[in-house]
């Protein structure tokens, strides 16, 4: 079962969620954290992680344009140590993680700290299952059982997965949420998956089921660009802007008539 009332829970208590971006899309990700319910913080600097960690729910570390540039480094260990000595859940969001640099970066990063929740496309998510998946850049590209790949993705590293694209799986290697909401628009939007990543953390409030908090917040984010996409047929930049709309109009009667999702257990 999934509780819609979640929803306004999350804009009862107004999570901060603290996002370690990329540079390409961090606005529309705050104003994605900030329509949903949420207050979004962007930080670059080591010296204020724990003080903007002690103020939030949970920290979402986009990797997409991360530098080996020793500062950024040592930005996303100390806002994911701080994350882990409060038990706050850390996201990754591993952009484009099947090239090397990146999958060594990735790699060195779950050495110094603890993740909770990876986010990624099929390919992303693909290479913590060890499946050789094709990507273009940041994209999924080819077939793969998405299904059995969320899942062993989560077998492997011992997180939860939450693997976008057409249909959403939200698992924790057992539990399956399939989530079938979505409009093809949200893949022409670049950063609607940077956006799911930091609106993952506002729905794991404290004392809440973390799985069924990610399939909220990833239902949440379907069922809100597909109302958009419904109405902007074949116009992505307007649908970037109702995208929003649809976001902050969001209600859990919304989420219960249009949701289109199937729980699963193992
Ligand atoms: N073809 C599609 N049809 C329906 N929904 C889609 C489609 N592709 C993506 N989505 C939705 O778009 C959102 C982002 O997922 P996607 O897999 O595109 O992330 P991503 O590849 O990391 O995107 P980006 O890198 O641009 O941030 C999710 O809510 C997902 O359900
Ligand atoms: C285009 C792009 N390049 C690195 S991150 C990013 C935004 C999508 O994640
Ligand atoms: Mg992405």
């Amino acid at each position: 079962m999934l509780n819609y009332q979640l929803l306004d829970q999350v804009r009862a208590t107004t999570p901060v969620i603290v996002t370690f971006a990329n540079y390409v899309t961090p606005q529309i990700v705050a104003n994605a954290v900030n329509v949903i319910g949420g207050s979004p913080i962007m930080s670059l600097e080591p010296a204020e992680a724990a003080a903007l960690v002690s103020m939030a729910t949970a920290v979402t570390l986009n990797l997409g344009t991360a530098q080996s540039a020793e500062l950024d480094f040592v930005e996303l260990v100390a806002l994911g140590k701080a994350a882990n000595e409060l038990n706050l859940p850390v996201i990754i969001d591993p952009v484009a993680v099947s090239v090397p640099f990146r999958s060594q970066y990735v790699a060195r990063l779950l050495k110094e700290i603890k993740v909770d929740v990876i986010r990624g496309n099929a390919s992303e998510i693909a290479h913590f299952a060890g499946v050789a998946a094709e990507s273009r850049g940041i994209d999924a590209v080819g077939e793969v059982d998405i299904e059995a790949v969320a899942i062993a993705a989560a077998k492997n590293t011992g997180m939860l997965i939450v693997l976008s694209g057409p249909t959403d799986i939200v698992t924790d290697g057992n539990k399956v949420y399939k989530i079938k909401n979505g409009h093809e628009l949200l893949a022409a939007n670049v950063g609607s998956g940077d956006m799911l990543s930091s609106i993952l953390g506002t729905f794991l409030l404290k004392g809440q089921d973390r799985l069924e908090g990610l399939a909220l917040a990833t239902l949440s984010m379907a069922v809100a660009g597909q109302l958009a996409g419904q109405k902007n047929e074949g116009k992505p930049g307007t649908f970037s802007a109702a995208l929003l709309d649809e976001l902050y109009q969001l209600t859990p009667a919304k989420l219960e008539q249009f949701g289109d999702w199937e729980e699963i257990n193992d």
